[in-house]
């Protein structure tokens, strides 16, 4: 079949939300190509839009990182799309072949998705649907990013085509921040990025539960349980690294060129280090061999507490609408610090299906308000003492030798005073080597 008098159709290749993707020849450019095809015909608006963006988007790019897009046209009431072909299988596919993959090739996946990811961002776009199918390898394991299809531009929210109370993605890989129905930016790009390598390597995502809104709230307040916890074969400083991508909040990770030049560095394959400074959001990566931020005290404390499949959450079910196949509006976010995305039921999809969205019940935790940030301070508080300690162990030795030393004093005052007065500051003498006392790692 010869499309628009110049794309030959040869065989199918795979279908997602949006449309077919067919093997094809340029016959005017003498080039193999790939033709992403619009499902149904185009006189859904709403859903062409969309199309239209994908091509116009990912049109913008152009990064050896990031699939090409060649051509978008319209061809007996379907559009279609037309893109570098990229010989091989996605990293889902992969993943599905191999169970899960080794460290070496997930650092390289991780260095080649964040350059792509990276120049996305320099561009003003958000991918917003990072996952395996989405990630390409060729025949020499080069990974492209592809499916700009929810992509949206950071200044252009009318771009996201958005209707008020919808998350669109994928809720396996979907940051905290939009679960609360904040905006995605690129930092949620590059937790998405984190939740797809942490599957790569141990062979399953950080969170998994039985319906998109237990996903969320885990998403939101559980801590993933760190990869060497269960088994894997993974460098400390890989999982240090791994684990700031995970962050809860936006702030707390690296961005996208930071991610990029640390795994291409091969600073992943060291040993975890702690920094002088807590982890530094967007500070440039060292060099020559940069050290592997330290993780936030909220993910590591919680790690040791909870399970990645614990904290099930009552709520809705999954709200998929099904929306990029049936065209309907998609992809809202709330307003930073604005009013959660309300509660609405939607057909069952598959889970870490694409396109799908997805809505939290009105008492879902707020931000600042959730069960996850009253967590924080007493974990980052002992974390604190314990990060001291282990820092400074002759500092702290010498305060607790002084406390212990006017304990003694006191005691003695106590007993030995004439009149024997009982009025000893046990509250100095009880809580201070116990707060120090708890991080004795020295
Ligand atoms: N440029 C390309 N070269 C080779 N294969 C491609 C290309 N683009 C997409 N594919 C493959 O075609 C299939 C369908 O891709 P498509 O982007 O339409 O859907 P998806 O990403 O699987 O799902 P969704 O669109 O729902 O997120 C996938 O298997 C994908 O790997």
């Amino acid at each position: 079949m010869l499309v628009a008098d110049r794309y030959r159709l040869e065989s199918p290749i795979g279908r997602g939300a949006m449309g077919e993707v067919w093997r094809a020849t340029d016959e005017v450019l003498g080039r193999p190509v790939a033709m992403k095809l619009l499902l149904g015909d185009d006189s859904d608006a709403q859903t062409a839009a969309r199309f239209r963006l994908e091509g116009q988007t990912a049109a913008r790019l152009s990064h050896p990182h990031v699939v090409a897009v060649f051509d978008f046209g319209a061809w007996e009431g379907r559009f279609y799309l037309v893109m570098e072909l990229v010989e091989g299988r996605s990293l889902a596919q992969e993943l599905a072949a191999a169970g899960s993959l080794a460290a070496p090739r997930v650092a390289a996946v991780a260095a080649q998705t964040a350059a792509g990811l990276a120049s996305a961002h320099r561009q003003g776009i958000v991918h917003r649907d990072i996952k395996p199918g989405n990630l390409m390898s060729d025949a020499d394991g080069t990974v492209k990013l592809g499916d700009f299809g929810i992509a949206r531009f950071v200044d252009d929210p009318a771009a996201a085509l958005t209707q008020a109370g919808q998350i669109v993605g994928t809720s396996l890989y979907l940051a905290p921040e939009r679960a609360l129905g904040q905006p995605a930016g690129p930092a949620s790009d590059v937790y998405s990025l984190g939740c797809v390598l942490y599957q790569l390597l141990t062979g399953r995502p950080p969170f998994h539960a039985d319906t998109a809104t237990a996903i969320l709230y885990q998403h939101i307040d559980t801590a993933p349980v760190p990869p060497l916890r269960l088994g894997v074969d993974v460098p400390p400083a890989f999982e240090n690294y791994l684990l700031s991508m995970l962050a809860k909040q936006p702030e707390e990770r690296p961005s996208a060129q930071e991610v990029a030049d640390w795994f291409a560095s091969g600073a992943w394959q060291g040993r975890a280090q702690s920094l002088p400074e807590p982890a530094a959001a967007h500070a440039p990566a060292p060099a020559p061999a940069p050290a592997a931020p330290r993780v936030p005290a909220a993910t590591r404390g919680a790690a040791a507490t909870r399970g990645a499949g614990g904290g099930r959450v009552a709520g809705v079910g999954r709200a998929g609408t099904g929306s990029r196949r049936a065209g309907a509006p998609v992809a809202a976010q709330g307003r930073p610090g604005g009013p959660l995305p309300t509660a609405a039921p939607g057909p069952a999809g598959q889970e870490g299906g694409a396109g799908t969205t997805y809505m939290l019940p009105p008492n879902a935790p707020r931000q600042g308000g959730g069960r996850g940030r009253r967590a924080l301070p007493d974990r980052r508080g002992v974390g604190g003492a314990r990060q001291f300690v282990s820092r400074r162990p002759r500092v702290a030795s010498a305060i607790a030798g002084s406390v212990a030393f006017f304990a003694a004093v006191l005691i003695g005052m106590a007993l030995f005073s004439p009149d024997g007065s009982t009025e000893t500051p046990r509250v100095e003498i009880g809580v201070t080597p116990t707060t120090l006392g708890g991080g004795s790692g020295h």
